[in-house]
């Protein structure tokens, strides 16, 4: 048996892991590292958020993933150099964690590494019959193994996409484990460039479980900010959006996409909620020479109605708590108009239930990873609810 065999067999074996989840988003903002402490696998999971941070990305780095990020044209010798690239770098970026949070390679178990979006498209947004779902990430875990010295699993859609789903949500999945409550029924809220919600019912029944992306978070907001004012990243603090009046009519058209009326579990991505979808909106709405704080405010309102439309949609607020997470909950106005649209809903972040909000998606991978390796079928899995039982990630051995 190969050594790299052996170690991983007796990780799988041992009774408590120390796995380090990556999360990527389509935000490109940075790249979240949790250092987690994992025992047990499936509903027996136990996990413990020891470390996490977000290491910003410099701008070099989001320019190079921006040459291609959801364009359908694009260097295709970019896109194969950019996918070793950014493995290094992520590689070189849990190392600079290593080092600040003084440990060393053999205190790790595993890396779960979600890699970087650079395209998502599920049947439903391309529409050709040729072709059925796909879904790109980038940044090759040989490289992140090679270059931190620890067993890395990764590129965890492509099994969600064969077993005959989208590839997303996979939140589901860790959520079920790690948040599922038989005192109340929750909603796992995570507004990141595009926010999506997994209700766990407090009847716990795996059948009842759903999970699905509900439309745009930050994304739209934030290409036009930048559009507005290309040194700025996002409207922090809502500034922009404050001092603007929503437009119903631009609004209105925002909500036409087909998105909207398909049912859950759905996916999408900036590949439709672009600028040139925001431009569309204003031309059919005869908005175009709107101000841009108008314009704002209108994009920070169509976010927020998206999540609570589709929440209005789905599920009744019976002693129902919204946790959430992901960068919109430091968004002051998305946030109020979500509770002022979802009266009976309580609202709290995963902080209540001990996983930081900025690190509850890479600590997900980590869960996966961890399945990957420890666990077995997935309790609420089932094709028809479009979640199937399959262990994700594929391995890569530093040696
Ligand atoms: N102080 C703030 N004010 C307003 N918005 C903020 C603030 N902080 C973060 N955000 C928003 O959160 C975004 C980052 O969110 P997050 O890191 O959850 O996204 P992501 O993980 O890249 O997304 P996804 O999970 O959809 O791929 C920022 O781009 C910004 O829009
Ligand atoms: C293709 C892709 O990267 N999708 C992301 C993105 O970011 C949020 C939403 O769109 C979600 O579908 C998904 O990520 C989370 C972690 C998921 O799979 O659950």
């Amino acid at each position: 048996m190969h050594n790299h065999i052996k170690k991983l067999y007796q990780s799988a074996a041992k009774t408590e892991r120390r796995i380090i989840g990556l999360m990527s988003g389509t935000s490109l903002d940075g790249l979240d590292v949790a250092l987690c402490r994992v025992s047990g696998a499936g509903l027996q999971t136990k996990l413990v958020l020891e470390q996490h941070t977000t290491l910003n990305y410099q701008d070099d780095y989001r320019e190079r993933v921006r040459a291609v990020f959801s364009k359908r044209d694009v260097d295709l010798q970019h896109v194969t150099l950019l996918n070793a690239w950014i493995g290094q770098q992520h590689g070189e970026m849990v190392k600079q964690c290593l080092a600040q949070w003084q440990l060393t390679p053999l205190d790790i178990d595993l890396i779960a590494s979600h890699g970087q979006t650079i395209f998502h498209c599920p049947k439903r947004q391309h529409q050709d019959p040729r072709w059925g779902n796909g879904t790109l990430q980038i940044g090759d875990a040989d490289h992140l193994a090679v270059t931190t010295g620890i067993t890395t699993v990764s590129d965890f859609r492509q099994k969600h996409i064969a077993a005959g789903a989208e590839g997303a949500p996979l939140a589901v999945y860790g959520d079920y484990l790690l948040f599922s409550s038989a005192a109340e029924n929750r909603i796992m809220l995570n507004i990141g460039g595009i926010a999506n919600l997994t209700w766990l019912p407090a009847n716990l029944r795996a059948t009842e479980v759903f999970s699905s992306d509900i439309g745009p978070g930050n994304t739209l907001m934030d290409a036009y900010i930048r559009q507005q004012q290309p040194s700025v990243q996002y409207d922090e603090g809502a500034h922009l959006a404050y001092q603007g009046k929503v437009s119903e009519p631009l609004l209105y058209a925002l909500q036409q996409a087909p998105f909207f009326a398909a049912a859950m579990p759905k996916t999408t991505g900036p590949e439709l909620f672009n600028l040139g979808y925001l431009h569309q909106a204003q031309q059919q709405s005869h908005t175009i020479n709107l101000a841009a704080a108008d314009v704002m405010a209108t994009l920070n309102r169509f976010s927020a109605d998206s999540i609570i439309n589709a929440i209005r949609h789905a599920i009744l607020p019976n002693n129902c708590v919204i946790y959430a997470s992901g960068g919109g909950i430091h968004n002051p106005l998305l946030m109020q108009q979500l509770a002022d649209g979802l009266p009976g809903f309580r609202f709290a972040t995963t902080a209540a239930l001990t996983i930081h909000p900025d690190a509850k998606e890479a600590v997900l991978f980590a869960l996966l990873a961890n399945e990957c390796i420890a666990g077995g079928e997935q309790p609420f899995a089932d094709a028809a609810t479009g979640f199937p039982s399959i262990s994700m990630g594929k391995i890569s051995f530093a040696d």
